[in-house]
C-alpha cells in the first residue's frame, strides 16, 4: 500500500535527517521503506530517519512515560539502512527545533523539555543559537578492538564508549592521516562487537586545550549509515576517550571540529554520576511530499 508522507529536511552540522510527525503513531514505516526515504539517489536523502510521534503512540514509550511523565514526544531514530538506532544527539537537537518549529512544542530559549529516547529519557535545552541535550551517564563498556581502516597504515586500538549507543574511538598519528582514511567502507573490528558500534578517528590539536577548553578533530563512520559529516555522541565519545587518554589533568570542556562543524561537549557532575552534553546548531532546510 502507497501512502504520502509529509517530510522536513533539515541536519545538525552536516549530519542530516529526514523528518516526519506522526503524534499519533498511525504511520509507522518498516526498514525497506526508512532506508529508500533515506536513499540519497531515490529518495530524499539522509543519514537518518526521524518520527515525531507521542510517548503514549509508541510501545517503547510506555517505560518512558513511566520514568518521565512530561515525556510527551518519542524521537523514534533509524540509520539510513532502515536498522533502529537507541539515540543521536544530533538528531534530537534537530527533533525538537523541528517540534517548536511545526508548532508541536512551545519552548522558550533558556528551558528545558524530556525527550523520549530508545536509550531513556534525555533533556534537550534550548540556547539563544541552537540546542543542548543532557546525553546522560556514560560508560566505557571494555571493548578495546583492534581498529583497521582502509588508508590507515597501521591497525590501532579503540576504546569501547557507550552513550545509549556504542561508539569506539580510535586515535591516529594526525591530521594527515585523520584525512587519508577511507571511510567509503566499514571499519573491521577484532574482534567485532555484537551489534556494531559507531567508530570515531579523532586527532587532538596542537596545543590540546587552549584557554581552559579541550580540542579535537574527529571522523566518524556511523553503524548503519556509512561515513556522516558529524556524529553528536560520537563527538561526546570522542572527547571522553581523549580525556581519558589524557589523564586527570585534562579539561571537561571540549569543542570538537567535525567535517560539518563545530560541537561542544561538557561533562559535568549530576545526581547519579558524571554525564555528558552535547551542544550544537539545529537547522530545517525545506519540506516535501513523497509516496512511500
Ligand atoms: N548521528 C547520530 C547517531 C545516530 C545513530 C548511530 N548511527 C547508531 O547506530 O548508533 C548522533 O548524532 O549521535
Amino acid at each position: 500500500m502507497t501512502d504520502t508522507l509529509l517530510f522536513t529536511k533539515g541536519h545538525g552540522t552536516g549530519n542530516d535527517f529526514v523528518l516526519y510527525a506522526d503524534p499519533d503513531g498511525e504511520q509507522t514505516l518498516e526498514a525497506s521503506r526508512l532506508a529508500a526515504v533515506a536513499d540519497r539517489r531515490f529518495g530524499v536523502g539522509g543519514d537518518g530517519v526521524i518520527r515525531a510521534v507521542r510517548s503514549a503512540s509508541i510501545p517503547e514509550g510506555a517505560a518512558i512515560l513511566a520514568e518521565e511523565p512530561e515525556a510527551e514526544w518519542f524521537m523514534d531514530y533509524a540509520n539510513a539502512d532502515g536498522s533502529v538506532a537507541e539515540m543521536c544527539g544530533n538528531g534530537i537537537r534537530v527533533f525538537v527545533h523541528y517540534l517548536i518549529e511545526r508548532g508541536l512544542l512551545e519552548l522558550a530559549p533558556g528551558h528545558s523539555v524530556p525527550i523520549g529516547t530508545r536509550a531513556g529519557v534525555r533533556d534537550v535545552h534550548r540556547l539563544a543559537d541552537g540546542y543542548a541535550v543532557d546525553l546522560g551517564r556514560w560508560r566505557l563498556t571494555g571493548d578495546e578492538p583492534l581498529v583497521r581502516a582502509r588508508e590507515l597504515p597501521v591497525a590501532r586500538p579503540g576504546l569501547g564508549i557507550d552513550l545509549g549507543n556504542p561508539h569506539v574511538v580510535v586515535a591516529v598519528a594526525g591530521d594527515t592521516e585523520l584525512d587519508g582514511i577511507d571511510l567509503s567502507r566499514a571499519p573491521q573490528l577484532e574482534p567485532a562487537l555484537a551489534g556494531g558500534a559507531n567508530v570515531e578517528f579523532v586527532v587532538p590539536a596542537d596545543p590540546l586545550v587552549r584557554d581552559g577548553i579541550g580540542r579535537i578533530r574527529m571522523r566518524v563512520h556511523e553503524r548503519g549509515s556509512g561515513e556522516t559529516l558529524s556524529c553528536g555522541t560520537g563527538a561526546a565519545a570522542a572527547a571522553l576517550a581523549v580525556r581519558h587518554w589524557a589523564g586527570s589533568s585534562a579539561p571537561n570542556e571540549w569543542r570538537v571540529e567535525v567535517p560539518g562543524g563545530v560541537l561542544g561537549v561538557r561533562m559535568f557532575a549530576a545526581e547519579d554520576g558524571e554525564h555528558v552534553a552535547l551542544s550544537g546548531p539545529a537547522a530545517l532546510v525545506f519540506d516535501g511530499e513523497l509516496t512511500v
